[in-house]
């Protein structure tokens, strides 16, 4: 698909709502269709542009979404569980992409949303980065040549503003290491250590979550063993990289089938 499309940010006032606004402005093929935040907000009314401390951008901040929703070809969401489960029906009523970045998803929100993608296209992923999406394919080979003489434990790093743990990108990684041993990750996580836990279990994927200061997003992958320690390990230092791949993901789902699809499917990294 090569005509522009128009799309709609929602929670435009968070960190990656902002993000997301300056990204789209840039693109060549997109413009800014729509800007959502909850019902109260004090931007909601305003224009989006001055609302930024910038210049106006002729789009006003909305507490409707589905008003919004009906005039846009695709819906970037990193907002919260709650929110993001109202916007994919929604999205899907609208027909419209609806690109899903908000983590801390339960498993009850998982079956509402692909419920929705039975009418229309979503892709989620808890990271949008390239490097993040690579690296779940590198833990899913390392875990699948090393045995349970290695430990494996994914350790992750955010701002202290970040109100969900383990992260998404943990998440996701450690459902690859799973993958690539061929267990359930249900069955061996192991996260919260807290007073006498007793000795570490055999086969489990431990996850640590560091919560400090204006760090963006940091992971590493421990495979430790007697005698040697590999690390994985992700750095990402600007949040234009989600942004970027969100609009990489709205432009691609244009054409999809509907369907629940993710970053691996969008880069071309999938296996099937
Ligand atoms: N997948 C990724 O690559 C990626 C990258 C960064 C952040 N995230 C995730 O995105 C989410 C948001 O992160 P953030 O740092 O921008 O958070 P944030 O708190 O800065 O922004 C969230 C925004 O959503 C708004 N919101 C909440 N409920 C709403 C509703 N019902 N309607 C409209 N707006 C609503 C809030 O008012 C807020 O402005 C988190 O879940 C985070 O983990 C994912
Ligand atoms: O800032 C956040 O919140 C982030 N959330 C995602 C996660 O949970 O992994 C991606 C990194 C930044």
């Amino acid at each position: 698909m090569s005509e522009e499309i128009g799309v709609v940010v929602t929670g435009v006032s968070g960190r990656m709502g902002q993000m997301l606004v300056n990204e789209i402005a840039k693109h060549p093929r997109m413009h800014l269709a729509g800007a959502v935040e909850r019902a109260g907000h004090d931007w909601v009314g305003k224009d989006v542009g001055t609302a930024m401390g910038g210049a106006a951008m002729g789009v006003i901040v909305a507490d409707d979404p589905l008003e919004c929703f009906a005039r846009a070809q695709a819906v970037i969401d990193f907002t919260a569980p709650a929110a993001t489960v109202a916007f994919a029906e929604l999205a899907a009523q609208a027909r419209a992409v609806h690109v899903i970045g908000t983590t801390g998803l339960s498993e009850d929100d998982l079956t509402k949303i692909k419920a929705a993608a039975r009418h229309a296209v979503v892709v989620r992923a808890g990271n949008m980065s390239l490097g993040v999406n690579l690296l779940t394919v590198l833990t899913r080979k390392v875990a699948a040549a090393l045995d349970e003489d290695y430990d494996i434990e994914v350790i992750e790093y955010h701002h202290n503003q970040k109100v969900d743990a383990p992260s998404g990108t943990a998440l996701m990684l450690g459902e690859a290491a799973a993958e690539g041993r061929g267990v359930d990750l249900r069955d061996v996580s192991d996260s919260g250590r807290d007073g006498i836990t007793g000795a570490r279990k055999r086969g489990d994927i431990g996850f640590s979550a560091i919560r400090g200061g204006d760090i963006v997003g940091e992971h590493d992958v421990l495979f430790a063993a007697a005698g040697e320690r590999i690390t994985l390990r992700h750095v990402a230092s600007d949040r234009a990289l989600f942004a970027r791949g969100a609009l990489k993901a709205a432009l691609w789902g244009q054409d999809k089938a509907p369907g629940e699809y993710d970053m691996l499917d969008v880069l071309g990294l999938s296996d099937d």
